[in-house]
């Protein structure tokens, strides 16, 4: 083909394509009346081209300002997807309040496999489309937290705001970390009973946000990438690990919990109230996987949420130190000597109003969070199309100057004077943050408002009664350092970006109180919770008695019963001792008093006299066999079992962990030595001791007065005739003399060894 027939080619497609192009604009562009008001479009992109990813909400309001001044909401498309910004909150109430039954579904976030959970992943609750995991996982989530609510948060605030308070008298560098970790510690608490969470926890809580923001991943914005193959696709790849380690964590919190449970040794928390629940079939939760993430998301979204306003409060405070000396005085009136409380709370309204005008004047979630349509609307006149998703935008909302005159600058007296149009009384109950603009709207709006009002009043509280919050001064200039009143990050719900500040102690005494006070909370709660387990063990303890044994139940009733087993033995292994010394000194000597020598006597006398040995010999040997070898024997199999016993009982967390006393970890061996001390005695009597009891047995002969052979040992050789010739009658009496001294000295190990045993039980 010719140069020139391609380049007309290229010439007519690119006309083509111009043309296209253009009709489509005009299309978007020529609004009919019943196309919302909105900036210029550009066919494709919309208007992704100028919205930044960075502090979008601005650039959203100033949209805002120019096209939706009457309406209330304007419509703005990005990559085809069509977005009504909501700027008034009346038009809010209007489509998500009144229309809620079919404004409440979610957009699809591209960067979160089935962030709608339309295909059951059933993970992610604030995220969820409108559908049947969505309803019953927010009922569980609102019965929880108004459980909690009602229950003071079974003074686990009261608990992290000492902490809180404490961290920053000994590090108040660090104090955005604290100040996070308080949050996550709350939260980890309230789910899992298990402050030790609260890092991972925040990290999770932080991919998860991360990845829904349209700041996060670029797959968020420029939609198309995410279908990329995943050889080639990072994003997708990243997703995928975070997913499932996000997964894994919440399920081994879940696991963790019901395995505690089974030794009664879980406190209460959401997942056990769960776990109850479903072992009495009375939750419509699908199951262990539905459980851990509904009750995971719980505890990760009351952690940036409550972070950011407590971030922003600091902000404030630093910059109004008039409003922060109004707080001090009044906390100082209400609770003198201590921090305050939720009972005091209609008694704080300037806290109150201080930390409300925070949020309003620092919202945390500026852009809102996007409804979407389920079907098509007319609107005032405007053609809503179905799938258009719907933003209340929460920075537009807290600048009106209609409701909050003088809408840019802090004043905490639009909530406590009668001249603003935002006042309502009585201030015992108002201003509360409850019902504000920011947690949003009509099915969807927010579950966490009261516990969020609540956090913040005590730690707010806190901090004022506690601290005075300062500018840093830069020791190299003698200047204060900047507080930045406008850098924050972008992300779906922000907080300010790192800035340095001081927390001085409101006095040496309120120091030493904060100190004091967290000192006093902890020894508190440590020993709350070993007085809890001592507790579940003696529970476990009585159940032996009766009820039904748990599968854990065997650790704890060695442990209970092998001291008695021990004793019980140990006594026998005295008597067994006993035994053997009055044999060897007393009863074989009692038989050879006055036996003849077999060459200095006759041989008649000699044998009368081993025949007398060999009849009275089984009487004195009858206890011996009949009685004590299987004591003995017995001896063993007690010993050993202790020794088990008390080796798993040494080595069990569940006692050690949690500072219940355990037998020390070396006992199990001395229970092992007396063990052993048994068996040689018994494998001794039996292989050295026995024949010699045949032979002596031997000597009587038979009913005739002739010898006997011994049976089975000596093959019938040595014969009794001979053996009293030979003098072998005493030989062999006083071999079993020497032989057993064994028997002696053994049980005398043993038992004294087992003594030991107890004795170091009993001093742990
Ligand atoms: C300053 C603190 C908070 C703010 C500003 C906030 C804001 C919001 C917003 C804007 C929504 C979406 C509402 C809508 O779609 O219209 C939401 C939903 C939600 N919030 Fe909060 N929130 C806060 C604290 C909390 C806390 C502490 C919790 C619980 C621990 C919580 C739990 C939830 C849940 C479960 C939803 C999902 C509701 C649903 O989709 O049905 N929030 N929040």
């Amino acid at each position: 083909m010719q140069l020139i027939t391609i380049g007309l080619l290229a010439f007519a497609v690119f006309l083509l394509a111009t043309i296209h192009f253009l009709k489509l604009f005009r299309e978007m562009n020529c609004r009919s009346p019943s196309t919302p008001p909105g900036p210029t479009q550009i066919p494709y992109l919309g208007r992704i081209h100028d919205l930044p990813i960075q502090h979008m909400w601005l650039k959203f309001k100033e949209w805002a300002d120019i096209h939706a001044t009457k309406t209330g909401f304007y419509q703005t498309e990005m990559l085809g997807a069509k977005f009504i910004i909501i700027s008034d909150e009346k038009v809010a109430e209007d489509l998500l309040v009144k229309r809620a039954k079919f404004n409440s579904d979610r957009p699809m976030i591209r960067s979160l496999f089935d962030s709608k959970s339309e295909f059951g992943s059933m993970e992610y609750l604030p995220l969820m489309g409108r559908n049947q995991y969505w309803a019953r996982q927010r009922k569980l989530s609102h019965a929880y937290l108004t459980e909690a609510t009602n229950a003071q948060y079974h003074g686990i605030m009261y608990h992290e705001a000492k902490r809180f308070m404490a961290r920053l008298v000994h590090d108040p560098a660090n104090f955005q970390f604290w100040l996070e970790d308080m949050a996550s510690k709350v939260m980890c608490s309230l789910t899992w009973d298990d402050t030790s969470l609260s890092e991972y926890c925040t990290t999770s809580a932080w991919g998860l946000l991360t990845q829904m923001s349209p700041a996060g991943p670029l797959t968020n914005v420029l939609t198309p990438l995410w279908h990329l193959p995943l050889f080639m696709n990072p994003w997708k790849r990243a997703e995928h690990k975070r997913h499932d380690e996000q997964q894994a964590w919440w399920m081994e919190r879940l696991v963790t919990v019901r395995e505690k449970m089974s030794r009664n040794e879980m406190r209460p928390c959401w997942t056990k109230q769960f776990l109850e629940k479903q072992s009495g079939m009375k939750t419509s939760i699908s199951g262990d996987h539905e459980a851990s993430s509904v009750i995971g998301m719980l505890a990760l979204v009351g952690i940036f949420t409550v972070a950011g306003p407590l971030s922003y409060w600091l902000v404030t405070m630093v910059h109004h130190p008039e409003w922060q000396a109004a707080v001090q005085r009044e906390i100082d009136e209400v609770c003198g000597d201590r921090p305050p409380t939720l009972d005091d709370t209609p008694r704080l309204p300037i806290l109150r109003a201080c930390i409300k005008e925070t949020m309003r004047w620092k919202p945390n979630v500026p852009t809102g969070v996007a409804h979407e349509t389920e079907r098509d609307d007319v609107y005032n006149g405007f053609f809503i199309e179905k799938g258009t998703r719907i933003l209340p935008l929460d920075w537009a909302f807290l600048r009106n100057p209609a409701k909050y005159p003088d809408p840019l600058t802090f004043r905490p007296e639009r909530w406590l004077e009668p001249s603003w149009p935002t006042y309502q009384a009585p201030l015992t109950q108002y201003p509360t943050i409850k019902g504000m603009s920011s947690f949003g709207w009509g099915h969807r709006q927010c579950l966490g408002m009261q516990l969020t009002q609540d956090e913040l009043i005590v730690a707010c509280g806190s901090l004022a009664w506690a601290f005075t919050l300062k500018h840093k001064i830069d020791p190299l200039t003698g200047r204060q350092k900047p507080v930045p009143l406008d850098k924050s990050n972008s992300l779906l719900i922000v907080k300010p970006d790192p800035f340095e500040m001081d927390f001085e102690p409101r006095s040496r005494e309120r120091r030493e109180q904060v100190l004091k006070q967290w000192e006093r909370a902890e020894q508190k709660d440590v020993k709350q919770r070993v007085d809890f387990l001592r507790a579940a063990k003696t529970a476990r303890g009585e159940m032996l008695d009766g009820s039904e044994p748990t599968k854990q139940q065997p650790i704890m009733s060695n442990y209970i019963n092998t001291n008695a087993v021990v004793g019980v033995t140990a006594a026998c292994s005295f008597i067994l001792l006993g035994n053997a010394i009055t044999q060897s000194f007393m009863g074989v000597p009692a038989l050879l008093v006055d036996f003849p020598r077999p060459l200095a006597g006759s041989k008649e006398e000699y044998t009368a006299a081993s025949k007398k040995l060999g009849k009275q010999w089984p009487v004195f040997w009858q206890m011996g066999n009949v009685f004590f070898r299987p004591m003995s024997t017995l001896g063993i199999f007690t010993y050993s079992y202790a020794a088990i016993a008390t080796l798993r009982a040494a080595s069990s967390p569940l006692l050690s962990d949690f500072g219940v006393s355990t037998p020390q970890s070396t006992t199990w061996k001395l229970y092992a030595i007396s063990a052993a001390c048994h068996l040689i005695t018994v494998v001794h009597s039996a292989i050295n001791m026995q024949p010699i009891n045949a032979r002596i047995d031997a000597l009587r002969g038979d009913d005739q007065g002739n010898g006997r052979s011994v049976e089975g040992v000596s093959n019938g050789k040595i014969q009794v005739g001979e053996s009293a010739h030979e003098g072998l009658a005493e030989f062999w009496a006083r071999k079993w003399i020497r032989l057993n001294s064994v028997r002696i000295v053994m049980p005398a190990i043993a038992g004294s060894m087992a003594m030991w045993g107890l004795v170091r039980g009993a001093s742990k």
